[in-house]
């Protein structure tokens, strides 16, 4: 009671007992204080007591989930609502379908509409800020964050939730959505300096169809991993290690990456693609990664002879470590710190062979290395156990060139290879029909490239399609007809050679299912007159031939007429000579045009041997140059040695006659000593002089004129002596 008079008493003015301003001051600062901690508490222990009913997850963007949820986020409209955004821009693939709905809906034309890629602006919520979505009957709170220590991005997830069911559903279905997504990609991971793997962009699957190898290898390849991965238990009931690796060797450019990224689309695997000669590769460090790879995925080690920067066989491997060992544990410890301070590569050998199949090493992963020189790499590299399968990758033989050829070219019946799946290609039909189409090289005439659709879209859509026979295949009237009209324009060409039809008649002939056999679209108006044909120039070979190119250009094929134009280009294409990449090169700068592509490789083989006797030829004179220049250089080097021995011998001639000469005198010197010795006098105060001849006289002199001397002085003293006495004696007389 009284406390609460002590309390009110303040309030009411000191009424009730009167006491003094300053005790009342005090009263008011104890009431607010305790109001305020009071507050502050009972607010503590709400927010507490609210939280306990919420369940909180966070992501980080380093792992699988963040980029399950973001993808899930990006398609929620509450999300896509958000009043705040800050932007970024990333590379987007115009034909994913996300990327078509966003083009539709921007209001912004874009120019790169003919590229399959272009950055877009992306917006997405701004960091710290918290978003509110109704997910199957809760609402969910989802915000974006920086963690402040490692600075990666985080998502946190809070739902008010008795059980962790609700965020596991979320979890599992943006998981759904994402793969859904990817179907038709893969993923790539590669190697981070801190020993961790991080997602690092994804890419198209490649139809295994287009490699193009000695029938069989990759088949044989396909179907060794495929069984590889289905055999876990048949391993562990062996106690064999349950690991498999493909060694693909060979020349550049023959196909052995691409195999890889269609063997990795072909059996739908994550890739996880190690440098390793990169600057922070260690043996520990690829220990931990190689440790740590999922089960079911696909590691791939690129230029495995580049790979060592300090030994690429185990004998200098092993000189290397004999050295170290020398090396005291001090050294060796601030070496290491050097080498990690500097992110110096440390790999070695033995340290690659232990990550590969050591005890720490992961299981269940394919491993593919390749290398263009297999002969560098070390046998315990190579043997099986670590490298199981070996591919050798040679020069195109002519079966690959018309393979490629085919793939190459678009032929009408051919199925199409789109958005990861063969497609029939129903140009014609004006549509498209999935189909399940073996890959497995039976197919011909697959390819990317250009459906009637695209060449729609090329710029050719409005063109008049018009179809073209082979001469063969032409009624007489018809091959009348195509020469009085535009046959100036074609010319005639023999087999493999293209005859049109009137413009009229073939757009008519292109509607029935029994027409042309080569689809093509029409001679824009320009065109069609000789005029347009852009004049025969003597250094364009193609301008020689007796079609024009732009006749010629975005055609679809026919079987038949495919069939003779691959035999055709493989006719003229020489066995073992050429590199698949410079046969897709070439075929690249004829990619609309099939006909100039078969016509004209014997050109291009020609032109190509020219241009390599030619490179040969430059190779020989520099090198021819650079011998020239060593060898001057190594006369100049001997000339210039020879003239420094000459002029050292000289020098040390000259020495040796002045040291000669120096010796001479010195021994006429002693010589001379050795006379002088014997004319040496015994003076008459007993003391020896030696004397040389010449000076003797001159010697004997001064000793004679100083004895003289010092006779003089010694009378001289006398007589000083005297003179004193004599002095002494006159001053007595003084005194
Ligand atoms: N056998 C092949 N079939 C189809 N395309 C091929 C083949 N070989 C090479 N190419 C094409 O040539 C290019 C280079 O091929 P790839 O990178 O696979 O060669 P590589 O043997 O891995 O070369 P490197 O040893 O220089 O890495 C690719 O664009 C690929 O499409």
């Amino acid at each position: 009671m009284d406390a609460l008079k002590f309390l009110v008493q303040p309030l009411v003015g000191g009424a009730l007992g009167g006491s003094s301003s300053i005790v009342d001051g005090m009263k008011f600062v104890v009431i607010g204080g305790t109001v305020e901690t009071a507050r502050r508490v009972s607010s503590n222990a709400w927010s507490q007591f609210i939280n306990s009913f919420y369940l909180t997850a966070h992501f980080s963007e380093d792992d699988y989930p963040y980029d399950w949820l973001m993808n899930w986020l990006s398609h929620r409209p509450e999300w896509q609502r958000s009043r705040e955004f800050e932007t970024t821009t990333r590379a987007v693939d115009t034909l994913s379908p996300e990327a078509k709905d966003e083009e539709d809906d921007s209001e912004t034309s874009s120019d790169f509409s003919s590229t399959r890629t272009r950055t877009r602006v992306i917006f997405q919520p701004t960091f710290d800020s918290t978003h509110t979505i109704f997910y199957k009957g809760h609402y969910l709170h989802i915000t974006r964050s920086m963690h402040p220590t490692t600075q990666c991005t985080v998502l946190t997830v809070s739902v008010v939730a008795r059980s962790h069911n609700i965020l596991k559903d979320l979890v599992r279905t943006a998981r759904k959505g994402y793969e859904a997504a990817s179907v038709h990609k893969i993923q790539l991971f590669s190697a981070d300096a801190y020993g961790g793997w991080r997602y690092s962009d994804v890419k198209h699957k490649r139809p295994l169809a287009s490699v193009v190898l000695e029938p069989g290898v990759k088949e044989r390849v396909v179907a060794d991993a495929r069984d590889f991965l289905a055999s876990e238990k048949w391993y562990s009931d062996r106690g064999i290690p349950f690991r498999r690796g493909y060694l693909l060797h060979g020349i550049p450019g023959s196909g052995k990456s691409s195999l890889i990224h269609a063997i990795a689309s072909e059996l739908e695997l994550d890739v996880y693609v190690l440098s390793l000669s990169a600057p922070w590769m260690s043996d520990d460090r690829l220990q931990q990664l190689l440790g740590v790879v999922p089960k079911g995925t696909m590691v791939l080690l690129e230029d495995l002879d580049a790979a060592f920067t300090r030994s690429t066989t185990r004998e200098e491997d092993e000189k290397n470590a004999s050295t170290s060992t020398k090396d005291t544990k001090k050294d060796k410890k601030e070496k290491k710190d050097k080498d990690r301070l500097n992110d110096v590569n440390t790999l070695s050998l033995s340290g690659l062979l232990n990550a590969l199949d050591g005890v720490a090493a992961s299981e269940g992963r394919l491993l593919f290395a390749t290398t263009n020189h297999i002969e560098r790499l070390d046998p315990a590299l190579r043997r099986p156990g670590r490298m199981d399968i070996w591919v050798e990758f040679k020069y195109a033989t002519r079966a690959q060139a018309e393979a490629l050829y085919r793939n190459f070219f678009p032929c009408v019946e051919g199925p199409v290879w789109r958005d990861g799946s063969w497609v029939k290609n129903t140009a014609r039909e004006g549509g498209e029909e999935k189909g399940d189409i073996d890959n497995e090289g039976s197919i011909e005439g697959d390819s990317e490239m250009a459906s009637a659709a695209e060449l729609a879209s090329m710029g050719l859509g409005n063109m008049e399609v018009r179809s073209v026979k082979l001469e063969s295949e032409c009624t007489e009237e018809e091959k009348e007809k195509a020469s009085s009209t535009s046959s100036s324009l074609l010319g005639s060409l023999s087999i493999g050679s293209l005859w049109s039809s009137s413009s009229k008649s073939t757009a008519s002939e292109s509607k029935s299912p029994t027409s042309p056999s080569l689809v093509m679209p029409s001679i824009p108006p320009s065109l069609s007159t000789p005029a347009a044909v852009p004049p025969a120039s003597p250094s364009n070979a193609a301008s020689q031939l007796p079609y024009s190119n732009e006749l010629r250009a975005k055609t679809l094929l026919d079987a038949q007429t495919m069939n003779k134009l691959a035999a055709l280009f493989a006719e003229g294409f020489p066995e073992n000579e050429f590199s698949m990449a410079q046969l897709q090169g070439y075929l690249l700068k004829h990619k609309s045009q099939p006909e100039v592509a078969a016509h004209e490789m014997t050109a291009w083989v020609k032109s190509e041997r020219e241009l390599r006797v030619k490179l040969a030829k430059e190779r020989a004179k520099a090198k021819a140059e650079r011998e020239k220049r060593a060898k001057e250089r190594k006369e100049r080097e001997k000339k210039e040695k020879a003239k420094e021995a000459a002029e050292k011998e000289k020098t040390q001639n000259e020495l040796e006659e002045k040291e000669k000469e120096l010796q001479a005198v010195k021994k006429e010197l002693e010589e001379q000593k050795k006379k002088s010795g014997e004319e040496s006098k015994t003076t008459e105060d007993g003391d020896t002089v030696v004397v040389s001849k010449e000076d003797g006289t001159e010697d004997k002199k001064e000793e004679d004129k100083e004895n003289k001397d010092d006779d003089e002085d010694g009378e001289d003293d006398e007589d000083d002596e005297e003179s004193s006495e004599e002095s002494s004696s006159s001053d007595e007389d003084d005194v």
